[in-house]
């Protein structure tokens, strides 16, 4: 008999049900003999044919029509609401669901607010209030520029009203759309797989089984509490609940020094608070390439307290006043602690292993390039499955789903190459591509060249003192493998060379082909370009 990855559980056991042993043990042996040929995680997840297309999925296809099923569909058991797609998360999986969908019956499960994390505690409210802190601060450094402008104070209440009011509303208004859809259930409840295909949501006398004969899993991740933390009993925040305080922090403690720390650090020193940040590594934003986690370090060491290269060991005091005890011997004091030390996918509270989903070893479902999980009729994307926790990655991961869902017979790949990320902090990072270390480490042949914002006629105008743009490049092929800003509207800059990377543009074809508007801010870019010592540049 076949032995699935996941022990002594049959692998699909309702397939099994509908379709007899046989060809169930067929696709087993089938995929143990994927696993022997070449082993990894990748060969967890059944093949293109295996799954969709091919004789087992049409097989498995019918199986919804066998008696087993359609003896639930009339309600042999009663209380199981069967639908053609189940959605786990109205995050970025609320994107998925669209006119193409209109004649199928869909479920949207969330235990929370419709929009995930990026609505309404991540990408949009960090950045309504980023903005705010940018035009704090440019009021508060205009006298470099000879404006004479004092800052009155940010009003924090009004600002968070104003934010809060709006995403809320969003929230509310994308929920109630849903509601009012005639081929749409939402379900409000924490969602777990009690067996493949099939979840249980909520919990006690109100809980429903629901079930899909296709499921996406777009779970989301949440923040890692250290353990110093958590057992200290004492209050602390995380991105979910800081950004909707009644005042800003007086001391603001924040331990991690990656995005988190560097985008709400920036907000609430430029609200008012006195801001320490903690950081493991010898820098700030140590996965960034080296010349930006140095020069980013350097900034913020101006305005916060930094303490890298130490972690915690415990916390003490009592709420309003904690004690941070380093493992440096030093103690930090403050009256509010955020912690911004990086996220878990939430693939762990969802019982996969009882559908027959593989987690990989930091807690991301498995999936193929089409988003396949290890599941037949299971998908996955977002934070809960992909190895870039980036909401662009998240959106493009659901239209791949989207088009998977509707054409078995024609899938998709999701494309992972030149993923751009941006830290909206002050002054603005992007990156796209490999980082100089890893230029090295992978032992390419490669140039590099850096153009500082203050060599151009925009970054004079700027009065740019700490902006650069930073570009690596395959000597022999010119084509880009990496490139990095660090300056004002950085994360706009970065998008030409994300153009480029995608598209197999080489350096001297970007910065010699189309005309770049004189004297904006992507000069640093062009002449960056410009700059590369290539061996066979094109004219
Ligand atoms: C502070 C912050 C700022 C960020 N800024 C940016 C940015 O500027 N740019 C960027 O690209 N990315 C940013 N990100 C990352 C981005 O928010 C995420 O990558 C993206 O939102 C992930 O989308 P998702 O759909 O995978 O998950 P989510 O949006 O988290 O959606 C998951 C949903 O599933 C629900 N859920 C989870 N488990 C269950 C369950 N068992 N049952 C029922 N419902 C469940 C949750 O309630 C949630 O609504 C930021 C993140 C944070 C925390
Ligand atoms: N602008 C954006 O795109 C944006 C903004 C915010 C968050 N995000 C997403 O959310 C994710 C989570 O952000 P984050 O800032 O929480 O994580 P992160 O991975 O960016 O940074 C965490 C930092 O904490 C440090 N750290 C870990 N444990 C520590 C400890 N015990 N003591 C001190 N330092 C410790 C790590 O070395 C790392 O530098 C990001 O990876 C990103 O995917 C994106």
């Amino acid at each position: 008999m076949y032995r699935s990855p996941y022990g002594e559980k049959e692998w699909f056991p309702d397939a099994r049900k509908a379709m007899g042993r046989n060809r169930l043990t067929e696709l087993g042996e089938q995929m143990e003999a994927a696993e022997k040929k070449a082993p990894g995680d990748s060969l967890a997840v059944p093949s293109a044919d295996q799954w969709t297309g091919g004789p087992h999925y049409e097989a498995l296809r019918g199986a919804p029509r066998c008696s087993a099923m359609v003896s639930r569909r009339r309600g042999t058991f009663p209380g199981m609401r069967t639908h053609d797609l189940v959605i786990v998360g109205a995050g970025s999986g609320n994107a998925i669901v669209d006119d193409r969908f209109s004649h199928l019956d869909v479920a949207i499960v969330d235990e929370g607010l419709f929009g995930g994390t990026c609505l309404n505690r991540g990408c949009i409210p960090s950045k309504m209030l980023v903005h705010v802190a940018d035009v704090a601060d440019g009021v508060r450094d205009s006298g470099s520029l000879g404006v004479e402008a004092t800052l009155r104070g940010v009003r924090w209440a009004d600002v968070r009203a104003r934010v809060f009011g709006r995403l809320d509303q969003e929230a509310a208004e994308g929920e109630e759309g849903r509601r009012g859809s005639p081929n749409v259930h939402v379900y409000k409840g924490h969602a777990r797989f009690t067996e493949a295909r099939t979840l249980l949501v909520g919990a006690g006398e109100g809980a429903v089984r629901i079930r899909g004969e296709q499921v996406v899993v777009a779970a989301g991740s949440r923040p890692t509490v250290p353990e110093p933390v958590a057992e200290s009993g004492l209050p602390y925040e995380t991105s979910d609940t800081i950004m909707r305080r009644d005042a800003p922090p007086r001391h603001l403690a924040v331990l991690g020094g990656g995005y988190v720390a560097a985008e709400l650090a920036h907000v609430f020193h430029a609200a008012g608070s006195r801001v320490t940040v903690i950081e493991q590594e010898d820098t700030l934003l140590p996965a960034q390439d080296e010349a930006v986690a140095a020069a980013y370090t350097e900034i913020a060491a101006d305005r916060y307290e930094v303490r890298t290269g130490t972690a915690l060991t415990r916390v003490e005091g009592a709420p309003g006043r904690l004690v941070l005890v380093l493992d440096d011997g030093t103690t930090v004091e403050a009256d509010t602690l955020l912690v911004a030390v990086g996220r878990i996918p939430n693939g762990d509270r969802i019982q996969a292993d009882r559908a027959g989903i593989a987690l990989h070893d930091d807690g991301r479902i498995v999936v193929d390039a089409f988003q396949r999980t290890t599941a037949i009729g299971v998908f996955a994307l977002g934070d809960v499955c992909t190895p870039f926790p980036l909401k662009h990655v998240a959106n493009r991961e659901a239209r791949v789903v989207a088009h998977n869902l509707l054409h078995a017979d024609d899938l998709v790949r999701t494309v992972h190459e030149a993923v751009p990320a941006a830290v909206f902090t002050r002054p603005q990072i992007a990156q796209v591509g490999r980082t100089e270390r890893e230029c090295r480490e992978e032992g390419l042949d490669y140039t590099v060249a850096v153009r500082r914002f203050s060599d151009s006629a925009y970054g004079w105008a700027l009065e740019d003192g700490t902006g650069f743009c930073k570009v690596l490049a395959d000597r022999r092929t010119g084509l880009l493998l990496g490139a990095h800003i660090m300056g004002p509207q950085a994360a706009t800059l970065i998008q030409p060379l994300v153009v480029a990377m995608s598209l197999g543009i080489d350096a001297t074809t970007l910065a010699r082909t189309p005309y770049w508007v004189h004297p904006a801010a992507t000069e640093a870019v062009s002449n960056a370009l410009l700059d590369l010592d290539l061996d066979s540049p094109t004219p």
